[in-house]
């Protein structure tokens, strides 16, 4: 049988595009982030969480440099480390989220100790640094391509969190806000980096279930911590609090 053609770069770009949908934006505890429906305690334990994935993005990008022998590819893929870390002068994306994290209400003594990092995050985030260190640097490049979608949400933060949440201090907004700067320059280089190497109808697909596994990766963080911060009731059995859950919820 003919091996079937390879999509045009626009269909396998709106095809990449429609993962959207599976997006963790429609994930019911980021609906209920949006609509102003969590407490203080469920957005703290949000917060607490994500630093896991914040502090990975770099590991995971430099996994992607140790693997990729084109100086031209590292040249712009360093930015990403920097834009986390910092650089003189530039504090970056992680000392932003801890930021963030005061400005909930959390010391950042217990963010960095990493006491409230639930073990359904830690699997997911570390399933995604594993990846990139395990697979072709294109790969994992590929399955950056969530960021395709992150402007929206941090849009959406930066929107309607301060009606909803009046309480959170403004400086806490700065992350989301050098999000929607840095998101789109990546976009523009994975997207580029995607289109080139996967070019057979074979690896266009490989590329769609690679996004797949990432679109997981975001999906299984929030499962974890809505199961672990939204009430469950059991009948005949007591409220569900894994390990760790009681102490984050302050309850
Ligand atoms: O708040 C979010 O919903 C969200 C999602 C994602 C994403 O889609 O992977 C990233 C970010 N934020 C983010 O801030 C970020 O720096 C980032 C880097 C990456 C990546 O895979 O390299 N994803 C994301």
């Amino acid at each position: 049988m003919d091996e079937l053609k390879p999509w045009s770069h626009a269909e396998f770009e709106a095809r990449l595009r429609a993962m959207g949908d599976r997006y963790h934006i429609h994930h019911p505890f980021q609906v209920m982030m949006h609509r102003g429906q969590c407490t203080q305690a469920q957005l703290q334990a949000w917060v607490a969480n994500r630093y896991y994935y914040q502090i990975n993005i770099p590991i995971k990008d430099a996994a992607i440099l140790a693997n990729c022998p084109e100086r031209e590819v590292r040249r712009h893929w360093v930015q990403r480390i920097l834009d986390h870390d910092g650089y003189a002068g530039e504090e970056g994306g992680i000392e932003a989220w801890l930021r963030l994290g005061e400005a909930v209400g959390l010391d950042r003594e217990t963010i960095i100790s990493q006491q409230l990092v639930l073990p359904g995050v830690r699997f997911a985030v570390d399933a995604y640094v594993n990846f990139a260190r395990q697979r072709p640097w294109q790969e994992a490049a590929a399955a950056s391509l969530t960021e395709l979608f992150a402007p929206t949400i941090h849009q959406s933060r930066l929107s309607h969190w301060p009606d909803h949440y009046p309480w959170i201090e403004p400086e806490g907004y700065a992350y989301f806000k050098r999000r929607l700067n840095e998101a789109p320059r990546d976009v523009v280089n994975g997207l580029a980096i995607t289109m080139a190497h996967f070019n057979t109808r074979e690896l266009q697909e490989r590329a769609i279930a690679i996004l797949q596994f990432k679109l997981d990766v975001l999906w299984t963080m929030v499962d974890a911590m809505m199961l672990a911060y939204c009430p469950v009731q059991v009948e005949g059995w007591g409220a569900y609090t894994p390990m760790n859950a009681v102490a984050a919820a302050g309850s």
